[in-house]
């Protein structure tokens, strides 16, 4: 086997292991690693992605936010390079949530391209989430709230994968999101 389905396997596997626990917020409690394996999948079959370290980042983008992972883990496991991307979308938890949302606003066109990518794919796959059920306890209002917050988010991440960006673009314009 090639080492980059090793390594691609490898990442999936860790990935697996620390979400164990956690599950999503749909009324089914959905196994949390269906959203980093989704997203990772959306790079590869939508946008077209074949860098390794993009495919992993996307798999492990939720590890350090929601797990007992760290930076200096995923380095000795990963190297330098995804564990750089994996910190350039990682929200600081212990902020007030309204400025974690407007610092992914203001941070979003400083990005490097690769975790441009994470981040296009991430809000693509949670919005079809959003569309495909509402989280328990979420309002309709905290639904289109989310839009219109994610909207401002790829406002500064444009440029980076026409296919992407014209799927979220589509989704926008259903909810009657401005961008
Ligand atoms: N749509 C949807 N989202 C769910 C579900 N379960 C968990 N989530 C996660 O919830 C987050 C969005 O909910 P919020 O209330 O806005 O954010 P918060 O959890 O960070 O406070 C996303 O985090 P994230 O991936 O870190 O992305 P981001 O929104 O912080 O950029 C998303 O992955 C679900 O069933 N549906
Ligand atoms: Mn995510």
């Amino acid at each position: 086997m090639s080492s980059e389905l090793q390594i691609l396997l490898e990442t999936i596997n860790f990935s697996a292991e620390k979400h164990r626990n956690q599950r999503r917020k749909d009324p089914d409690a959905t196994p949390y690693i269906n959203h980093p394996i989704g997203v990772s999948r959306i790079l590869s079959h939508e946008g077209g992605i074949t860098d390794l370290q993009v495919l992993q980042a996307a798999l492990l983008h939720d590890t350090v936010e929601d797990t007992d992972t760290t930076f200096e883990e995923l380095e000795a496991i990963f190297g330098n390079k995804v564990a750089r991307i994996v910190q350039e979308v990682t929200d600081d938890k212990t902020l007030p949530k309204h400025e974690r949302k407007l610092l992914q606003v203001n941070h979003a066109p400083h990005c490097s391209h690769q975790a441009k990518l994470v981040k296009l794919a991430d809000k693509l796959y949670n919005l079809r989430d959003l569309n495909r059920c509402t989280p328990t306890g979420w309002t309709a209002e905290r639904v289109q709230e989310y839009f219109v917050w994610a909207a401002q988010v790829v406002k500064g991440l444009r440029g980076t994968n026409a296919a992407l960006e014209e799927k979220l673009l589509q989704l926008f314009k259903e909810r009657d999101v401005d961008i």
